[in-house]
């Protein structure tokens, strides 16, 4: 008898066992995946752990459906890795299983299956009936699910018929296709240099005496540039001096007018013509240096830069190093849409070494990527990638790079396992023997606390590239202007005349507002009546555009309200301010304008975000507006203004992080500004002008910033001083959640006394009809976090085992933070 020891990819506590064949037995290897039959008539993928010769001694072992590699897909350093995720984060390994393999390695009864051709070829010889069935299932429709095809032949057994129509290019499991965002090239004209001294101007115009639509071409030109000094679009001069394309053309042919495209400019933009790793400058050679001395002696070094230092090319001369001694490398990204900039930044620099691993890729794409990693193939040796690139079958790993450490995109919220991807890159270079790098303006207290003990490396750039100064930030008091009435709807009258005069100079602005939608309460005057979402403990926000109250966490929406739903009165007024109004005082304020916004209510469709970015790197945006995703790393060139609407919001959430977070946001919009040549200004608006982040943040006092606040941690025992779990509870019933939750506090507090915080209904205590209770565990430094768990987990057994509990769901999270 011989059997095989597997993981599901559900969250069940123990590996199963399932029995083979002498054959299977031999062939079988860890890391293969297995397809098995699991519960009443479910199919899924498992990955062999262990196979061997003991029966199991309560249940009878079921025979495995299929084996579905000829060599393992995991190494076996990578099931040690998932190891330790699932216990430091309190998961299974089956829910590690699931974050770790692409979508396509899952194959399962849910999976949906694709008919790829509409009648089937003659040429193909179908031996089989069932095949034959199969297809003919279909029946008009596009997809069918395995477990259909299950039903249709009456038996579980299908996987094998199914991967012949597979092999035979008549299904293919579905995906989603990504294609890669293609920019449309606009055209812009500017005069050849040589050109450009007076004289040589004269002399132009002269020789053009016998072209008078050329010469008119050529004065429009002149016209047009001193009213504005953005770069002109080919096709507007064309307009402007209604002159033909010809005209344009003969023009660039006599070498007077040069054509470009904003894009590829960019990118060469400091003269440097060819796309070598740039030649670092002085600050930039040393940090590299002492980086590289620093792995002689620490696993872990932080690059803490100021914006715009340009640490992104020590990152690049790191990685070659790596790359040349051929090692692999890791190069993490909190968001990898978000980043396409820097994405494509990369990409021209190793070209054929890198491949990039996204959640929106097709699952074959991501498939290929893995393989690659799995047989260390040349393009796969740097790998660009989002939080669940860490999955990736890395053997050789030499370096991970965590860019924007601080940024909290890198934890995992759900589902679990609840992993904060930059510690679990630490363990996973530290298993691999590799270094790591984490690079931040504004690091997260936790990193920088361990640069200051010596934990980590810490390596400074505390100047912008290029010797350009930081903005000048300046705080302004909304209060004392509306006092003054020197407001004009939200924006006071110091921040609309900077906008002006940065627009005057042809120059872009920034601006910051962190909420979206229109306000976010809708208030009635008469009776003080708010909506609500019936399914969450919140008001709906007011979307002015789509005419519409919505709910931002379940998305329930309804049409705008023409009267109070409790007493009737039409007054209706709005509280708080979010993008999309800030969006339309700006088109009043500035009618002459062009006007973007980027939040996740403009940036849904496709290519959403990159199309946003693209234009106004083009110039075709001249005020911005946005949410936090206007934080994440942007490098424009033209922009000199930054202005934030209002700094109080996200002072005033209720988080032991707030303030901290609070100062990198402020501090990340801010360094959007005066990247390249002319130093930048930041407006800061706010009712509290005095707060000490605002003004830590308007003299960039980050070291002032990180005392403070770990003080307050350390008074108030929170991180770096302690560790946290937090256990959410949630059930629909309001009941049984209060019950569930005093009866979970008390058996913690029995053990750990008074480590143990609540239960307490979180700020939004409903979502989606559930209430939810937080408890949350503090654990000192020197206490054993393991026993921890464990105490723990034997708590949630015992709950479990309540009988009136057992439908409350509950949720682990490590580093909850
Ligand atoms: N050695 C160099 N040679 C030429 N240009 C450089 C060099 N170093 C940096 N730059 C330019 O300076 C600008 C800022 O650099 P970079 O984007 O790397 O800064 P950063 O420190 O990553 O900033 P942030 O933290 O704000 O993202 C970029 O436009 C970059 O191309
Ligand atoms: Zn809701």
């Amino acid at each position: 008898m011989y059997f095989v020891d597997v993981i599901l990819p559900i969250p069940v506590e123990k590996a199963f066992t399932y029995s083979i064949s002498e054959a299977e037995y031999s062939f079988i290897k860890p890391g293969m995946r297995l397809a098995v039959p699991f519960g009443k008539n479910k199919i899924y993928t498992s990955l062999a752990i262990r196979v061997h010769q003991e029966e199991p001694r309560i249940y009878e072992a079921k025979e495995i459906e299929q084996i579905l590699d000829e060599t393992p897909v995991i190494n076996p350093e990578q099931l040690n890795y998932w190891k330790w995720m699932a216990t430091y984060y309190m998961a299974t390994l089956g829910e590690v299983m699931r974050a770790a393999l692409p979508g396509a390695f899952l194959l399962e009864s849910e999976t949906i299956i694709k008919r790829l051709v509409q009648t089937i070829p003659e040429d193909i010889e179908l031996e089989d009936e069932e095949a034959l069935a199969i297809l003919q299932a279909f029946e008009g429709r596009t997809v069918l699910r395995i477990s259909e095809v299950m039903q249709l032949l009456d038996r579980k057994k299908v996987l094998p018929i199914i991967n012949t129509l597979i092999d035979k290019g008549l299904v293919a499991l579905d995906q989603e296709i990504y294609e890669a965002y293609r920019p449309k090239l606009v055209k812009y004209v500017r005069l050849a240099d040589s050109y450009k001294a007076e004289d040589k101007m004269h002399e132009a115009l002269d020789e053009l005496d016998r072209a008078p639509k050329q010469r008119e071409l050529l004065l429009t030109y002149f016209s047009l540039q001193a009213r504005s000094k953005k770069p002109l679009k080919a096709k507007e001069l064309q307009a402007q001096a209604q002159a033909s394309s010809a005209q344009l053309k003969a023009l660039v042919d006599k070498g007077i007018f040069e054509l470009f495209e904003l894009r590829q400019d960019r990118i060469s933009y400091k003269g440097s013509d060819d796309t070598q790793v740039k030649n670092l400058n002085d600050a930039q050679s040393a940090a590299l240096a002492t980086i590289n001395a620093s792995f002689e002696q620490h696993e872990v070094c932080l690059l803490h830069g100021v914006t715009a230092s340009g640490k992104t090319e020590v990152y690049v001369n790191l990685i070659k190093s790596y790359l040349d001694e051929g090692k692999q490398v890791l190069y993490l990204l909190p968001e990898i849409a978000l980043t396409t900039q820097l994405v494509s930044r990369l990409q021209e620099y190793f070209v054929n070494k890198l491949s990039v691993y996204h959640s929106k890729y097709t699952v074959h794409e991501r498939v290929e990527v893995w393989n690659n990693v799995l047989n260390k193939q040349d393009k796969a040796q740097l790998i660009l990638g989002a939080r669940s690139a860490l999955f990736l079958p890395f053997s050789n790993l030499g370096l991970v790079v965590v860019d924007e450490e601080h940024e909290n995109s890198y934890k995992q919220y759900d589902p679990a396992p609840r992993y904060q991807a930059r510690d679990a890159a630490i363990v996973l270079a530290y298993q691999q023997g590799a270094k790591v790098l984490l690079g931040s303006a504004t690091p997260s207290l936790e990193t920088y606390y361990n640069a200051s003990v010596g934990k980590y490396a810490l390596v400074e750039l505390k100047q912008r590239y290029g010797n350009i100064l930081m903005p000048e930030n300046t705080i302004i008091d909304i209060q004392d202007r509306h006092r003054k009435k020197k407001m004009n709807g939200h924006f006071s009258e110091d921040l609309i005349l900077a906008i002006r005069e940065a627009l005057q100079e042809g120059e872009q602005v920034i601006l910051f507002q962190n909420r979206r939608g229109y306000s976010p309460v809708l208030e009635c005057k008469t009776c003080g009546h708010a909506p609500q979402c019936p399914n969450c403990d919140v008001s709906l926000t007011y979307h002015k555009h789509r005419g519409q109250l919505r709910c931002h966490y379940c998305g329930y929406h309804i049409a705008m309200l023409e009267k109070c739903m409790a007493c009737g009165s039409i007054e209706l007024d709005t509280k708080g301010f979010g993008t999309e109004q800030v969006e339309g005082e700006l088109r009043q304020l500035f009618p002459d304008h062009n006007i973007g916004r980027m939040d996740s209510d403009t940036t849904r469709g496709k290519f959403g975000f990159e199309k946003i970015i693209t234009a106004f790197e083009q110039g075709e945006i001249d005020i911005l507006v946005g949410t936090q995703m206007l934080t994440k790393g942007l490098d424009f060139r033209n922009v000199t203004l930054v202005g934030i609407l209002n700094a109080d919001n996200m002072l005033n959430i209720p988080d032991f992080r707030a303030h901290e977070r609070s100062f990198q946001l402020i501090q990340q919009v801010s360094g959007r500004a005066g990247r390249t040549q002319k130093r930048g200004k930041v407006l800061i608006q706010s009712y509290n002008p005095h707060h000490q982040i605002l003004q830590q943040v308007s003299v960039n006092d980050y070291e002032a910033m990180y005392h403070e606040q770990l003080e307050e941690r350390h008074i108030y025992k929170y991180p770096p001083f302690c560790r946290l779990i937090k256990i959410t509870l949630k059930h629909r019933d309001f009941q049984k959640i209060e019950e569930a939750s005093v009866w979970m506090g008390q058996a913690l507090k029995n053990v750990f006394q008074e480590q143990i915080l609540g239960p307490e209904p979180p700020p939004i205590s409903r979502i989606r009809n559930e209430y939810h209770r937080n408890i949350l565990v503090k654990i000192p430094r020197k206490q054993s976090l393991e026993k921890t768990k464990k105490a723990i987990l034997k708590v949630r057994t015992t709950f479990s085992s309540i009988a009136q509990f057992r439908s409350v769901k509950i949720v682990l999270n490590v580093d909850n933070y």
